[in-house]
């Protein structure tokens, strides 16, 4: 196999490849860009004018979606996948990546559209950095643009397998895109009702791309992702790549809709959330449950029907997100 599909390993071990372009013996040309950054270009003829960008490892232990890229990344350069598609392969965080940690000193994932800017050290530089590869990488006019960043979560969840999908005022969410999810294996998409300050986001609201958070299970170690069924969305993201899923699909079965009702936001040390701390993402909470306190007599009381959370985690930094209050969404607002 060629060199430049060992990018994890480069990675892990911090090495940068003497030969920095290669090609297989398919014609498919494989450009390193920099540390865990990798652009698969098909030749001219077979190019089907999608732009794929496929991130992992924004956060360094969430294993299982680096697992996946690894693998697509070995068939391209073995030749088994024969890409149509141009392809941007970037693992987000690799310091936290070599220590098995969410993040060292900052979470990137709260660091993109302008928030780098207003931050220092190695998690602000890395977060610039992956906006300018998508930037170069999401140039070229003419092009459809697709950005998939997989994650996977701190807790158990009772839906395993989901989708985050961005907010930019004017713009309406694809029914296409949400088929295209529940093809690849997604359970439930979460239609964001607000700009935010993850990678999606950024790449949604000022790359044009479509974009999606995909949550695939729960993390753990390398080489400990047995329990994590990958299968669904491995096929599908191959089908995209080499240019093979059907046309005319627009199936939404199996897919619950959610939409982001508030965001619970963490001001201060005496923030509490009141939840147990093994709470399941999506568990449901009643009207009129006391949520969470935080300073100055602020109060978060449910007052939606049929409230959901996810991701409640009340030792972010303060002015960040402690969770997600979230409603089921019949879908009437889609394109
Ligand atoms: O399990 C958790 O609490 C977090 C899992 C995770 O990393 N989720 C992403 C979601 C990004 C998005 O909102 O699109 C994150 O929190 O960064
Ligand atoms: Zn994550």
């Amino acid at each position: 196999m060629l060199a430049l599909g060992k990018l994890l390993e480069l990675t892990l071990t911090d090495h940068e490849p003497a030969e920095k372009t290669q090609v297989t013996t398919k014609g498919t040309r494989l450009r390193w860009l920099g540390e865990g950054a990798l652009e698969v270009r098909p030749p001219d003829s077979e190019d089907c004018g999608l732009d794929l960008l496929l991130s992992a490892g924004i956060h360094g232990n969430e294993t299982a979606p680096i697992e996946l890229l690894e693998r697509l990344l070995h068939g391209v350069a073995d030749g088994s996948i024969k890409p149509k598609a141009r392809v941007l392969f970037l693992f987000g965080n690799p310091v936290a990546m070599r220590k098995g940690e969410r993040f060292i000193e900052q979470d990137i994932n709260r660091l993109f559209n302008g928030r780098h800017e207003l931050s220092s050290g190695f998690e602000a530089l890395r977060a610039a950095e992956l906006e300018q590869f998508a930037r170069v990488f999401f140039s070229k006019p003419g092009r459809s643009r697709l950005h998939y960043d997989l994650h996977t979560a701190i807790r158990g969840s009772k839906i395993e397998q989901f989708a985050l999908y961005p907010y930019k005022e004017g713009r309406q969410h694809s029914r296409r895109q949400l088929a295209r999810l529940a093809a690849a294996g997604m359970q439930a998409v979460l239609l964001q009702s607000k700009p935010s300050i993850t990678f999606s986001a950024f790449t949604y609201e000022q790359l044009e791309a479509e974009a999606f958070t995909l949550e695939l299970g729960k993390a753990r170690p390398f080489g400990q992702n047995e329990q994590v069924n990958l299968d669904k969305l491995e096929d599908r993201l191959i089908r995209i790549i080499t240019a093979e899923e059907p046309e005319d699909e627009d199936s939404l079965e199996g897919l619950q809709l959610f939409s982001v009702s508030r965001e619970i936001i963490k001001h201060s040390d005496s923030f509490h959330l009141h939840l147990p701390a093994d709470i399941e993402n999506f568990s449901e909470l009643s009207k009129g449950y006391l949520l969470a306190e935080d300073l100055a007599e602020m109060r978060w009381v449910v007052e939606e029907e049929g409230a959901r959370i996810i991701f409640p985690n009340p030792k972010v930094k303060n002015g960040l997100r402690a969770g997600l209050l979230i409603v089921p969404d019949a879908g009437q607002r889609l394109s």
